[in-house]
Order: structure tokens, then C-alpha cells, then sequence
């Protein structure tokens, strides 16, 4: 058992209840089923990444070092929010469910950020290949720059920029000529060292939906599991058109004057 972990059931009566649904929508069905998905594109493989989802006050997580592809809904731990508020030591997590011989993801308090800061009901974390590509090409351009060099990804003028909302309890998508910002934080040793950068960068670009970790991959939520999902899908989509860019000797950010169509 984790040190953190102050489970309020013992392990004959695991609150198997919470994670055991015929709804292909329940959270413990979900997580597995987006995870699997989500191996095939290169985003969770070899253990790395993840994805928790919260409804109301319960928050489904997966375990820490497993094959996030092969889950199953019984592996999936549950913590509940107002018992986590209301515990003496912050860091004790309090789970209603915690399968045996597992810890939870070392992802959780990066995942509890979305949810408790931004009332997310769903965030993603992927290792993908073009999220890190990004942060180096950052990292290169920030060598020797200004304090705030390299520490942002930006880019306008792509038609996909329009699948981001506007930000947390705004209305509305990003337009096209909008220009996409998405804080970079530095990687550190351990995962949930992340968390303070994390909440930083939450704190300073209010409106974002995602947070770059160099050289780590990219953390993503949404009010819901489809918009983290389609954001999360939109962001990867962009993060390769921009490495494909650079190659080309092509910038992230253009001004192109938007055209008004002259009917006939
Ligand atoms: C390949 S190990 C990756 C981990 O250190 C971490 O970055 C990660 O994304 C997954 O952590 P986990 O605790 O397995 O959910
Ligand atoms: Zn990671």
C-alpha cells in the first residue's frame, strides 16, 4: 500500500461497486478503453501517460507503471474530492477504492490541478513524440533569449486552432486567426514535482486548456471527456504540423489579414 494512500474500506469490501459498470461510459470503462486508444497513437506507450476522469466529487485514476493499454476497470482507484479537502494532511490522499498491489499514477496530483483548479471533468497526459519535439525546438529557440523565451508554444492562421475553447468559463471556440498559447514547464525528477510548475502556469495563462513538460510530453483537460479528448487529438494534430513547419523554414505565427468574401 501506498504511504499516501488512506484507503476508508478495507480490501474485502473495495468498493468494487464504484468501478464495476455494464455503462461503456462509466469512468473505470473509459479510462481503459480511451487508454488503449490512446497506445495506438504513441501517446501512452511503454507506461508512460495516462488519463483520469472525475464525475461530481469522485475522481477514477489508473495505477502507477502498468501497461495502460491492457487495463482493466477493476485496476482503477477512486478518490473522493470533499474528503480530500476535508483531510488534515493534504497530501494523504483519501481513496474509496484501491485495488491491491498497485499505487496510483504518479500523474494524480497534476490531474487533481484540472479538476480542483480549472472543474475539469476529465485530463489527459501523453508522452507523444511531437509534444516533446515541440519543447526542444522551444528550448533551442530560447538559448540565450529573454527570461520568457521558449517557455510558450504559440501559432495562428491553422484551421485547427478553432477545436480549443476560448478558456475556463469563457463561451465559445478559438476563431482561426486567433493565435493558440500553451504555457511550457520544465521537467523535473519526479512526477508530482510537476504539480507546483503546473498550478503556476495555470495561474498565468488562465485561458489554457493545456501545459507543455519539456522534453516529457503535454498535459491536457476539458470540462468533459470529449472535449479533453478532441483537444488533447487537436493539439497532437498541431504540435506535428508545427514540427513539420520548422523543417520547412516555415513560421508558427503569420499575419495574414482576415479576407472578407466578396459575394456575387
Ligand atoms: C515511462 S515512466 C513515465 C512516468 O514516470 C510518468 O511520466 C508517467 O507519465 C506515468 O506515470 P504513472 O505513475 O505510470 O501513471
Ligand atoms: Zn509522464
Amino acid at each position: 500500500m501506498c504511504p499516501t494512500c488512506l484507503p476508508s474500506a478495507t480490501s474485502t469490501e473495495n468498493n468494487d461497486h464504484l468501478v464495476l459498470s455494464s455503462d461503456p461510459n462509466h469512468p473505470a470503462n473509459l479510462i481503459p478503453a480511451l487508454c488503449a486508444k490512446f497506445w495506438t497513437l504513441g501517446w501512452v506507450t511503454g507506461t508512460g501517460g495516462g488519463a483520469s476522469i472525475r464525475s461530481d466529487d469522485l475522481v477514477y485514476l489508473a495505477p502507477s507503471g502498468v501497461q495502460k493499454e491492457l487495463m482493466k476497470p477493476q485496476d482503477i482507484y477512486v478518490l473522493s474530492l470533499a474528503a480530500q479537502s476535508q483531510s488534515l494532511d493534504k497530501r494523504q490522499r483519501v481513496y474509496l477504492r484501491s485495488p491491491a498491489n498497485f499505487k496510483p499514477s504518479q500523474c494524480t496530483p497534476l490531474f487533481l490541478a484540472a479538476f480542483t483548479k480549472r472543474n475539469a471533468g476529465c485530463c489527459i497526459h501523453t508522452h507523444s513524440h511531437w509534444a516533446v519535439l515541440v519543447t526542444l525546438i522551444l528550448e533551442r529557440e530560447g538559448k540565450g533569449e529573454g527570461e520568457e523565451k521558449g517557455k510558450v508554444f504559440e501559432i495562428n492562421n491553422i484551421e485547427q486552432i478553432k477545436g480549443f475553447g476560448r478558456g475556463h468559463g469563457k463561451t465559445g471556440n478559438l476563431g482561426y486567426h486567433d493565435t493558440l498559447r500553451i504555457p511550457v514547464i520544465e521537467n523535473t525528477a519526479h512526477e508530482e514535482d510537476l504539480t507546483e510548475f503546473l498550478e503556476e502556469a495555470m495561474d498565468k495563462y488562465p485561458d489554457t486548456y493545456a501545459v507543455l513538460v519539456r522534453r516529457h510530453g503535454v498535459y491536457v483537460w476539458g470540462e468533459n471527456v470529449h472535449k479533453a479528448k478532441t483537444m488533447c487529438e487537436s493539439l497532437d494534430y498541431l504540435f506535428q504540423l508545427a514540427v513539420e513547419m520548422k523543417q520547412l523554414g516555415l513560421p508558427w505565427i503569420t499575419d495574414i489579414e482576415p479576407t472578407v468574401p466578396t459575394r456575387k
